[in-house]
């Protein structure tokens, strides 16, 4: 059975990259995935808004919607402080087992928690199975039609407080106008946004960040 191209990025991080080391193994997808196979990974551009926007925010609780090959999620972790967890979401069994072992070669296995299911499960156990009590940060880059679905959700779950982050990726390519339009115009969110471009393309692209101010 011919390998998919998601294995095919696992095994080049695990011969080429440094067991241990998160920007190695950033470096390394990123060097794959603009060479040779294009993935849907955040990317190095539009990495360095994430990174920003975690390190400002240095969350103690994380949360990620969609977490692909475990790219975004290495690269949120390598930046959070001691003690500090990121709860990660993925519903495509190949893509979690795939970055359960991206996460664990990264060696940042201790900060990440990865929960296999639709996020439209996983949300609504975050407080009473995953013991979480409200979310300082979240990064929305899932079905891009579930964007506006689960920032409802995560408000009915009581999950969001003030001042509460999310940044959203994708909001112009693929794009998610529904989302776009339902934050800028709900008084209960600051936004922002970040223009970039598609990851490993000449593709304009943004994301929205979001404060939610109670
Ligand atoms: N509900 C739920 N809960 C949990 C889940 N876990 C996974 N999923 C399903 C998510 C499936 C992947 C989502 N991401 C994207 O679709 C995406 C696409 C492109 C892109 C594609 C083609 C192009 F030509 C150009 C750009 C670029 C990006 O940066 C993207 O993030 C879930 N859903
Ligand atoms: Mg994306």
């Amino acid at each position: 059975m011919n390998q998919s191209k998601e294995q095919r990025i696992l095994n080049f991080v695990l011969q080429n990259a440094v067991r241990g080391d998160p920007c190695s193994v950033m470096e390394t997808i990123d060097k794959y995935c603009s060479e040779k196979e294009w993935a849907m990974n955040v990317g190095d551009e539009k990495g360095v808004i994430l990174d920003k926007t975690v390190e400002e925010v240095n969350p103690k609780v994380a949360l990620e919607l969609g977490t692909y090959c475990g790219y975004s999620a290495v690269r949120i972790a390598r930046l959070l402080k001691a003690g500090a967890r990121l709860l990660t979401v993925e519903f495509n069994p190949e893509f979690a087992a795939i970055a359960k072992q991206m996460i664990e070669f990264a060696g940042v296995q201790d900060k990440v928690k990865l929960l296999e299911g639709p996020s439209e499960v996983i949300i609504p156990q975050l407080k009473k199975k995953y013991e979480v009590d409200t979310l300082d940060f979240v990064f929305v880059d899932h079905w891009k039609d579930r964007y506006t679905p689960d920032t409802i959700l995560l408000q009915e779950c009581s999950l969001l407080r003030k001042g509460s982050v999310l940044l959203a990726d994708n909001i112009i390519f693929p794009g998610a106008p529904e989302f776009v339009k339902y934050i800028r115009n709900n008084p209960r969110f600051q936004c922002s946004t970040y223009p970039s471009h598609l990851e490993y393309m000449k593709v304009q692209d943004a994301m929205e960040k979001a404060v939610f101010l109670g």
